[in-house]
Order: structure tokens, then sequence, then C-alpha cells
């Protein structure tokens, strides 16, 4: 199978579908979802609170627990190394250079943590065992990344029961100590270069002994000692104040550029988008209604509901601009509930004919990069048919 795509990618995502099975029934929470990563770049994904942009990120690093569970897509990562290991056993698993994640054993997903994926979270208390020194846990993080790339056929080893797969697990057991000085020394490193004062006397410190922002610096710290390629943060500095909040970004940022890795940055803030990212997916209701860079999706937003997030006046220099509330209420994603048409329909001040039918991603004209799930996207729509709301009533009631 051949994926078009820009030589850049690091990650494709394609058609990522993951649901909750519940006690008041399915969840859709992440609808056929697709977006890619370049090497060295900050995507941002956008949305309101609900739409599904934690559970993305869950899903594209196969970190989804019960009740919920992935039921389609694919995970293509640019990795020469691996797509060499399954070439000849598993040839619909990889193309070129890119493996299909969902189509390995979890084993190999598993080992891809860490030294290719990590993430980090909004609650840097998630993210750390409190009866550990927040020295140790950085430093068993570094462990794992150094026994992997220490086998030249790290993947195949740390999967393929050679036994390395095993050790690799004791190691993260809570409690071991495992860790080598030189590894300790590695996380008082990281603890330095994430800027926190005093990193030998922290590392022996425990995470309750940690304000929320060096906590999450050390979340931070944790989260690179791996050396990951691809970064996951999701809403990292939502619950920290104004100040920290930029300090912490502004990491973000400078260890995304020395280190050229990638980022996938989540946040309900248009401010940090616009600030940080070279790209951006927007999300509604389980979907990504459109993507591109940022100058494409801020200066030329297509999508209505991209439009009502960014305001009457889109301006990627806007210094501040702010998610605007738009009348209606998020759809709780129930698949008894999830109407046949554009989900946004509803709320959308253009609907027209064409939306009672659920549209397909689209690219938007004369920019194959930069797509809409909506007919707007197509200029053979004409906007101007436009119908009258009476059509798209019900499910918005109460
Ligand atoms: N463990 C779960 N069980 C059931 N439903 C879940 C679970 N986790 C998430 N969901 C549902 O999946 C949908 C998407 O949730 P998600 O957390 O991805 O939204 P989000 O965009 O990250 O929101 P927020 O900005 O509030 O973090 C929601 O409808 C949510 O209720
Ligand atoms: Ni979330």
């Amino acid at each position: 199978m051949s994926h078009a795509g820009h030589r850049d990618d690091l990650l494709r995502v394609e058609d990522l579908t993951t649901r909750f099975y519940t006690e008041e029934g399915q969840v859709n929470a992440v609808e056929s979802v697709s977006f890619d990563v370049r090497d060295n770049e900050i995507l941002g994904i956008v949305g309101e609170s609900g739409s599904g942009k934690s559970v993305t990120a869950l899903s594209a690093i196969d970190l989804v627990d019960s009740p919920g569970k992935i039921t389609g897509g694919e995970v293509w990562l640019r990795d020469a190394e691996l797509a060499g290991e399954f070439r000849g056993d598993k040839p619909e698993a990889v193309d070129g250079d890119f493996v299909d994640l969902r189509q390995l054993p979890t084993g190999v997903r598993r080992a891809l943590r860490g030294p290719k994926f990590s993430m980090i979270f909004q609650d840097p208390m998630s993210s750390f065992n409190p009866s550990l020194t927040v020295g140790e846990q950085i430093a068993e993080a570094v462990e794992v990344q150094r026994r992997a790339s220490a086998n030249p056929r790290s993947t195949r080893s740390r999967t393929q029961g050679y036994g390395l797969g095993k050790l690799l697990v004791d190691s993260v057991v809570p409690g071991r100590k495992y860790t080598s000085d030189e590894s300790h020394e590695r996380a008082i490193e990281l603890l330095d270069q994430v800027g926190i004062p005093d990193p030998v006397e922290r590392a022996d410190e425990y995470p309750h002994q940690f304000s929320g922002g060096m906590l999450q610096r050390a979340m931070v710290a944790q989260a690179l000692a791996g050396e990951p390629d691809v970064l996951f943060a999701d809403e990292p500095t939502t619950a920290l104040d104004v100040t920290i909040q930029a300090q912490i970004l502004d990491l973000l940022r400078d260890i995304q550029q020395e280190q050229g890795m990638s980022v996938v940055l989540i946040t309900h803030d248009l401010g940090v988008i616009a600030r940080m990212c070279d790209r951006v997916g927007v999300m509604y209701a389980g979907e990504v209604v459109e993507r591109g860079s940022l100058e494409a999706v801020f200066d030329d937003p297509t999508h209505p509901y991209t439009q009502g997030l960014l305001g009457s006046i889109p301006d990627v220099d806007d210094p501040a601009p702010r998610l605007e509330p738009i009348e209606g209420n998020v759809p709780n994603l129930l698949d008894s509930e999830m109407p046949d048409r554009c989900y946004f329909a509803d709320r959308c001040p253009k609907a027209m004919e064409a939306c009672l039918e659920h549209p397909e991603e689209r690219a938007v004209e004369g920019d194959r990069r930069h797509t809409a799930r909506c007919v707007l996207a197509d200029d053979e729509y004409d906007p101007e048919r436009a119908l009258d709301e009476s059509q798209f009533e019900g499910g918005d009631g109460e």
C-alpha cells in the first residue's frame, strides 16, 4: 500500500477510530481521525472540551484502556530499522521506511514508548510514583533508553523474547533500584536542562516536595529521558499560572528545537497554538474538522467551526486569539445520538442541504495540505444556498 505524504513525515495517522463501551452506550470518542507529524515540528491539536483530543493522543501511542478500544485505523511510523525487521514477516505492515504500528505485536508497540514516543499530561502527579524520588524515576526512564540503544538489534531484542524484554519490565517495577550511577547523573543533567535549581538535591526529593510548576518541569525531564522522536504533550500547562505556563512552553520549544524532536501539543488555547505550532488540527465531536499549516488554518479557516473558534477576524499575528463561544452544545458523542449529517450542522451558521450528508475530509481548494471536513472546502457548493435552520433541529433541544 502506498501513502502519498510529505517527505518529512515521521508519523502518519490514518482513520484512527476509538470507541468507549460504557453503560450509557457506545461513545464515539475518536472518529476516523487522520493527521501527520513531520520531523522537527510542533503540531497543535485544538478543540473544545470533550472533542476527543486526549483520546486521539492516547490512541496514537496505544494507551487506550478499557472500556475504550481502538476499532480501526493505521498509525504509520517512519523507522527504517523496524521496517527492515518486519518486511519479511509482515509485508502488509511495512511501506518503504514506514511501519503500521497497529499491525505489530503489542510488545513491540510497548517497547516504542520512551525511545520513540512519550507523553506528558496536565497533571504531573499522574506520571510520578509518590513513593520514589524524582531522580530515581527519571533515572529509570534513562535506563530504559540506554538498554534499548545498547543493542544494535534493539527493536527485535526488546520484543522477541531474547530476555531483554523482561529486564525492561523489571526495571520499571517501583521500589527496585536498578539504576546505575550513570543514569542518576543523566537524571540530574535532565533536571538541570529543564531549569530546576539545585538539581542534585532535588533529585533526591519526592514528588510531593515539588511545586506544581517544578513537577511539570520534572515530568518534561522524565519524558525526555528516553530521547523520544515524538512527544505528545496533553494540556501540559493548563493547571499552572500564566507566568509558569509561558516558561514551560518556552522550555518545550527550546528543547524541541535543540533535539530536533517532533511535538504534538494538545490545548484548548488558540494563543498557545499561534505561539507554538507549525501546523494545527482542529477537533470537533471526535473528528479532525480542519487541518493544515498554522497560516492556512488561521488566515484562511474553511470550516465554520474553525471560523467560529477564531472569531470573525482571525489573524495569526493576533497575540491572544481566544476560543470564541459558539452557540449550541457539543454533541455528547454517544453513538445512538450522533446524527447522520455533519456533526456541526446544528450549530453551523452556514448549514445547507449538502450538510445532511456526513462530510468527507476534503482538500481546501489550492492547498492540498489544508483539509476540512466540510462541503465548503469544495467550491462546487455555493454557500448562498444555505437553508433555513429548521432543517437541522433536534439533538440540541435541552
Ligand atoms: N475512560 C472513558 N470512558 C468513557 N468515555 C470516555 C473515557 N475517556 C474519554 N471518554 C469520552 O471520550 C470523548 C473524548 O474525550 P477526550 O478526553 O479525548 O476529550 P478532550 O478533547 O481531551 O477534552 P478535554 O479538553 O476536556 O481534555 C468524551 O466524550 C469523553 O467523555
Ligand atoms: Ni483532554
